[in-house]
């Protein structure tokens, strides 16, 4: 029977690795604060930044919470961005993507002070993956990936040498996991498919982990599948589910591919959990750096 990577049991694990150091940082007077912002009513994204609030509520670090409504034009956006930017009590910040449609996503997380890019978006952090071969652990980096990441190696599944097939080249995993992916230590060989991928079904046939981000549910089906393959479910698509009588979540991999796989990312309960567990992480290890930072000029 394939093995369930409980993304859940993880995440709590790391959960409970943060709150003892964010204690320790508390000790030495440095106490981690979490900014989110949040523009218009998207219900997921909402549900996302609650979820980001109550974690930082468990592990000790102080949140900052920033709404505005859809309307909201770039300038404002980038007015509460400026203010989260010189406050002191935020040590790191996201702006919640989407953003509603007519907003450049990308001019406005080119305004977020590197240091306290939580989510590891920023040009600059984005620059650091790209320069350090060997991963760099100075920089914040982008949470899905390193959730992704993380979870396959408290597994013990090794990537070294393995065809790694990522579907989708979105902002928050296609287009940055490669990288991390291909990073000396990790060593896999990635092929990122997008919709002008000619052979998707093939490349998928061939590859030893799937990794799939596209938001289309179902896409990844038992006959795309190489036995004994690695499957990691991102996507998120809400399916009406007429016996429930209710939405639900519904990934990118069919259900019936756990018959062929060795292992798998429930959906929910894999990576969603790693992200938030990941971006807590950048939070503490930002703080940590500005702490050994302050260390370092008082010796
Ligand atoms: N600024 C960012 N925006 C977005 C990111 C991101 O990393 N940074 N990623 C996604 C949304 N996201 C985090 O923001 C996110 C998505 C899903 C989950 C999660 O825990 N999902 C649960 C299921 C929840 C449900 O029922 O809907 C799970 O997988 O178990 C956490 C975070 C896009 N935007």
């Amino acid at each position: 029977m394939a093995q369930k990577l409980d993304g859940k049991l993880v995440a709590a694990a790391i959960k409970d690795d943060l709150r003892l150091r964010v204690a320790r940082l508390r000790q030495t007077g440095v106490e981690p604060g979490l900014g989110t912002i949040l523009v218009g009513d998207d219900v997921g994204s909402r549900k996302y930044v609650a979820g980001k609030h109550a974690d930082c509520a468990e592990v000790g670090i102080r949140s900052i919470a920033v709404e505005l409504p859809g309307s909201a034009s770039r300038a404002e956006i980038l007015e509460q961005m400026e203010r989260l930017n010189s406050d002191s009590s935020c040590t790191g910040y996201i702006v919640q993507l989407p953003l509603p449609k007519g907003v450049d996503s990308n001019a406005v997380i080119e305004r977020i002070n590197p240091s306290k890019d939580a989510d590891g978006m920023h040009p600059y952090n984005l620059g650091e993956l790209v320069l350090h071969i060997d991963g760099g652990d100075s920089s914040p980096q982008p949470c899905t990936p390193r959730g992704i990441i993380t979870l396959l190696s408290h597994y013990n599944i090794d990537l070294s040498g393995k065809e790694v097939c990522v579907l989708g080249r979105g902002i928050t995993v296609g287009r940055t996991i490669g990288l991390m992916l291909a990073a000396r230590g990790v060593d896999a060989t990635v092929t990122l498919c997008h919709t002008g991928t000619r052979d998707v079904h093939e490349l998928m046939r061939r590859a030893d982990v799937v990794i799939a981000a596209m938001g289309s549910a179902g896409f990844v089906k038992p006959e795309d599948v190489k036995p004994g393959a690695v499957l990691v479910d991102v996507g998120v698509s809400r399916v009406y589910d007429e016996e429930a009588g209710r939405y639900r979540v519904k990934g990118d991999i069919d259900l019936g591919c756990r018959e062929v796989c060795s292992a798998y990312t429930p959906n929910p309960g894999g990576v969603g959990p790693m992200t938030r567990a990941m971006l807590l992480t950048n939070v503490v290890e930002m703080a940590e750096r500005r702490m050994n930072a302050a260390n370092d000029l008082a010796v």
